[in-house]
């Protein structure tokens, strides 16, 4: 919609089914190999269709060859969100209680905050995952903001974590709207849609998230915003354990010319307390 509309172009949608969509395996054994993006890029790859629009943290962190990244466009909120059936937070469940997650990132934040509660693993679409509480199976989910934003259903959120204490993924709530490197027309055209601030911000979130694939495999959280009109980018990123025995966070700011090179230090700084917390090698 709103590329016709800043260009007059007529767009067609073509739905296409990822490995994502039909595997049951959990993602977070699926490798950083991006589920719910090879499908989309290989039709790009065959001119089955002429650009993609993916949620940018899908995104494996390697480029692909003859793909470029056309537009980031402004960002839905970034935060994770519960949904509880009653509308209770999870300061008030009580210990014991059920929550459903598949994403070892935000069970490591959740059992570091609150020990008590009892992670369900759980995989599906944002109708599915939050039927499991409807149905009292489980007690709550915990759900990407922007899913439930998307489906307008933002409202069915009981609580939305505070980015600073429950840090989202990577470029969480951000599109990534790719196309044919070679397709310049097209390229100008999709750079309208384009927000620097998200850009900026979700690239510098991904930066530590590259950084840190080579030398750790532990659950990453990050989140940037820009402030003082885009002259500063401040930046946080935690790392726990899988069972939130251990979270390490650590923020930074940065005038957002240099935030690669901050990220990359904010990775590193980020490692090396994690490991002598947890006593791992580096
Ligand atoms: N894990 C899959 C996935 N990829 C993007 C979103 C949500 C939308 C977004 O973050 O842009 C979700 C669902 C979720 O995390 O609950």
């Amino acid at each position: 919609a709103a590329l016709s509309s800043a260009s007059g172009a007529t767009v067609r949608t073509v739905g296409i089914t990822t490995q994502g969509d039909t595997s049951n395996a959990a993602i977070a054994t699926m490798g950083n190999t991006g589920v719910f993006v090879q499908a989309v890029r290989a039709a790009l790859l065959s001119g089955e269709i002429d650009f993609a629009v993916h949620s940018y943290k899908d995104l494996p962190t390697a480029l692909p060859e003859g793909i470029t990244l056309a537009a980031v466009p402004a960002r839905e909120d970034p935060r994770d969100a519960v949904v509880t059936a009653d509308g209770r937070t999870l300061e008030r469940l009580p210990a014991g209680a059920r929550v459903g997650t598949g994403s070892p990132r935000r069970a490591g934040q959740l059992l570091w905050a609150h020990p008590g509660l009892e992670v369900v693993p759980l995989r599906g679409n944002v109708d599915s995952r939050i039927g499991r509480v409807r149905s009292g199976q489980l007690d709550a989910v915990i759900v990407a903001a922007a899913g439930l934003a998307r489906l307008d259903r933002l409202a069915e959120a009981s609580q939305l974590l505070d980015p600073d204490a429950f840090v989202p993924a990577p470029a969480q709530g951000a599109l990534a709207v790719e196309c044919r490197t070679d397709d310049l027309g097209l390229l100008a055209l999709l750079g309208r849609l384009d927000d620097r601030g998200t850009r900026v911000a979700a690239a510098a979130e991904r930066a530590v998230l590259a950084r840190l694939e080579a030398g750790c495999s532990a659950p990453v959280g990050a989140h940037a915003r820009i402030e003082r009109a885009g002259a500063r980018l401040e930046l946080s990123a935690v790392i726990t354990t899988p069972d939130g025995r251990h979270r390490t966070l650590r923020t930074v700011a940065t005038p957002p010319a240099d935030a690669t090179l901050a990220a990359h230090a904010l990775a590193d700084a980020l490692l090396a307390d994690h490991n002598l917390a947890t006593g791992a090698g580096s």
